[in-house]
């Protein structure tokens, strides 16, 4: 199962967030998916998940376009942001409320409490969570129909190194099953651990779609990778930094 996106174009006005994107996301890996600030990754994945149109091009999950395909979160789970929540509900009616929109129910949701290790708090109000914490709930509320393709936009964001360390290894993991797991991250040391591939993009174009060995042989690290792969394709940068 993947998630193929092929010649997408996005404006927003006269700014072009995509400008004709095209890569796989294959399964058994985990994909990292990194790029300056405004980039468009957060685009991407709207586009992908049907919530911004394209103005051109293709997004397909299992060959489908998302929003055609009838209970889409047992193709593809996704963590956007994790702050979409309603603060006053306990973490267990949040996934019990997402689980009855996909015709789950609660055995499905105490799987994913327990997975994402949310259970010993699963009566507390989401509300009062931590950021680390709504970033599990997050994953708990992707994974609720066991999609074979998961999409995470910044999930290490908020965690801290307990939270980073399972993260990675819960990524790993889930890649290990044989799902297709997209992730974007500014955190190169957290990708080069955890990544198998890398899609960098810059100015809503592909920079780089390579194995992680391939960069890591050319670049040394993922960040040097990075930085001279985005060279030249960030929008906001101090005098400092273009030292
Ligand atoms: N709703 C919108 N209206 C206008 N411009 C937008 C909108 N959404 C995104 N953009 C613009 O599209 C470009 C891509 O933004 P996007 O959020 O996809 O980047 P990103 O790579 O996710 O950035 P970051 O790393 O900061 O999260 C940016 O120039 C941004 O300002």
């Amino acid at each position: 199962m993947t998630i193929e996106v092929h010649g997408i174009r996005k404006r927003f006005g006269s700014t072009v967030a995509l400008d004709g994107l095209t890569f796989t996301v294959q399964p058994g890996r985990v994909t990292g998916f990194v790029g300056p600030n405004g980039a468009g990754k957060s685009t991407t994945m709207r586009v992908i998940l049907g919530l911004d149109a394209a103005d051109e091009g293709t997004a397909l999950v299992d060959g489908a376009p998302y929003r055609s395909i009838p209970r889409p979160m047992t193709k593809l789970g996704s963590l956007l942001d994790a702050a979409a929540l309603q603060p006053s509900r306990t973490a267990r009616n949040h996934l019990l409320w997402l689980a009855h929109s996909q015709a789950l129910g609660g055995k499905d949701v105490d799987r994913v409490l327990e997975l994402t290790g949310l259970t010993a708090v699963r009566n507390r109000r989401a509300g009062g969570f931590s950021l680390g914490m709504r970033q599990r709930l997050g994953i708990a509320a992707a994974l609720l129909a066991d999609p074979p393709t998961l999409m995470l936009d910044e999930p290490f964001n908020g965690m801290d190194p307990d939270g980073i360390i399972w993260m990675r290894g819960f990524l790993t993991s889930l890649a290990a099953e044989g799902r297709a797991v997209l992730v974007s991250s500014h955190l190169m040391g957290e990708l080069q651990d955890t990544a198998h591939h890398l899609v960098v993009i810059g100015r809503g174009r592909v920079l780089a779609d390579a194995p992680l060995p391939d960069l890591l042989a050319v670049h040394g690290t993922l960040e040097q990778a990075y930085v001279d792969l985005t060279r030249g394709a960030v929008e906001f940068r101090t005098s400092d930094e273009t030292r």
